[in-house]
């Protein structure tokens, strides 16, 4: 299992028995867990606007991924911390909710029989691209310092403005691509996608590196240089730009395009350079359609999500210069923390009590630790509420 330890919890004494609203995202390449843990010594107290019935659980989400291929680990891991049953009637949610629980993606599908035979768990299904848009929205109103810019190695945190948030474009860089146009909540259009997406970068690295993780390729990335690979607009022109039509002699003509003349063979090539040349393919591609629909649509703003991206700065800085560069400077491409758990947040705030909130998400780790998973690293957790009727 490959999780992300989320650190900085409200609650240190919370316990396992106080998880609650399990939601998962379960794709092509990775299936991906959020869930709530609140401290139920504290919940706190109720907003002026509430009913009297309802009250304010303060506590934070957590984010987990697995694997699909090893999907086994996921139903073991929700079976051995009894995930399925947690927080459901002690929180007022009605005992028909038991061994259910909010899935989206593809595998909701695929998998709904296997989990309703290895944990007798139904799957609630929620619908992705919906999934992804609610996510997404969910947390850039909800979340401060969720979404950023990445210009010349540096992320810029973006504020929000709530009444200025609409229209955009959301591009889901998982296995495969999609991109949503979107108008408000619940209001969206799947304009466009792409099958050269997140599974092509990872199944052709495998081929071509053998790496073992995609965190290996991810590295090998970062080392390589990929004009060992890539023709260049210099390579063609004698060393000259092409300033005529923009291009400068360090730009990429064709993408692998050297190895056409060189008679090299595969093994010839080194990993690291050829992981690169093939990050630089797929995030320039898929910026520039990116563009393409925001020009159909007069988007300014671009928001990318999905796996693919894990923070990565290369990609994040190819991406952002794809979308500059094609727009002359006229939209702005910005990424967000949680890129990856979109749709696991959108199947997570169809709970019905779950609703916006101001939520923060805590930046730096500390000794506190994710109350299900000890021994996990990365990322984040959010500080957040959910309702619950007594
Ligand atoms: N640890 C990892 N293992 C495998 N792939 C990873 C990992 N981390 C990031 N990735 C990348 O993320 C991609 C999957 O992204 P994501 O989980 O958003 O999509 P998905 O939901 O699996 O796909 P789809 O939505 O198309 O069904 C992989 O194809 C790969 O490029
Ligand atoms: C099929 C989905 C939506 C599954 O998540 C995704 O992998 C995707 O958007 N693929 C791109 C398909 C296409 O539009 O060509």
């Amino acid at each position: 299992m490959d999780g992300d330890r989320i650190q900085d919890l409200t609650f240190v004494n919370s316990s396992v028995d106080e998880i609650s609203h399990l939601a998962l995202d379960i794709g092509g390449s990775l299936i991906k867990m959020v869930y709530f843990s609140t401290n139920r010594e504290k919940p706190i107290d109720k907003t002026q606007n509430n009913s009297s019935k309802d009250n304010l659980l303060s506590g934070r989400l957590y984010f987990l991924k697995f694997e699909t291929s090893k999907i086994n680990e996921c139903l073991d891991f929700i079976s051995s911390k009894l995930l399925h049953y947690r927080g459901v009637q002690q929180y007022g949610f009605p005992a028909s909710d038991q061994n259910t629980i909010k899935a989206t993606g593809g595998g909701a599908f695929k998998f709904a029989d296997l989990f309703k035979e290895k944990l007798g768990i139904s799957l609630d299904k929620v619908e992705e691209m919906g999934s992804l848009v609610s996510g997404a929205n969910f947390l850039l109103k909800s979340v401060s310092s969720e979404a950023f810019t990445y210009v010349n190695s540096q992320r810029n945190y973006v504020q929000i403005d709530h009444n200025d948030l609409y229209p955009y474009l959301l591009v889901n860089i998982g296995s495969g691509v999609s991109m949503i146009k979107v108008d408000g909540d619940g209001k969206f259009e799947r304009v466009s996608g792409t099958s050269v997406g997140g599974g092509t970068f990872w199944g052709l690295g495998k081929l071509l590196t053998k790496c073992k993780s995609f965190d290996d390729l991810l590295v090998m990335s970062h080392q390589g240089n990929n004009r060992v690979i890539d023709m260049l607009v210099g390579d063609i022109y004698g060393g000259m730009d092409y300033l005529k039509i923009g291009l400068s002699s360090t730009a990429i003509a064709s993408s692998f395009g050297k190895a056409v003349s060189e008679n090299k063979e595969l093994e010839e090539y080194k990993p690291e350079d050829m992981a690169r040349s093939l990050l630089r393919m797929i995030s320039n591609n898929i910026g520039q359609i990116a563009y393409l629909n925001a020009l159909r649509f007069g988007l300014k703003k671009i928001f990318f999500g999905g796996f693919f991206i894990r923070g990565h700065a290369y990609t994040m800085d190819t991406i952002s210069v794809a979308v500059d560069f094609w727009s002359k400077g006229e939209a702005k491409a910005m990424f967000l923390r949680h890129e990856g758990f979109l749709g696991a947040l959108g199947a997570f705030t169809n709970y019905q009590r779950v609703e916006e909130f101001p939520c923060t998400a805590s930046l730096t780790g500390d000794d506190n630790q994710n109350p299900l998973v000890e021994d996990l690293n990365d990322n984040g957790t959010i500080e957040c509420c959910v309702r619950s009727i007594n």
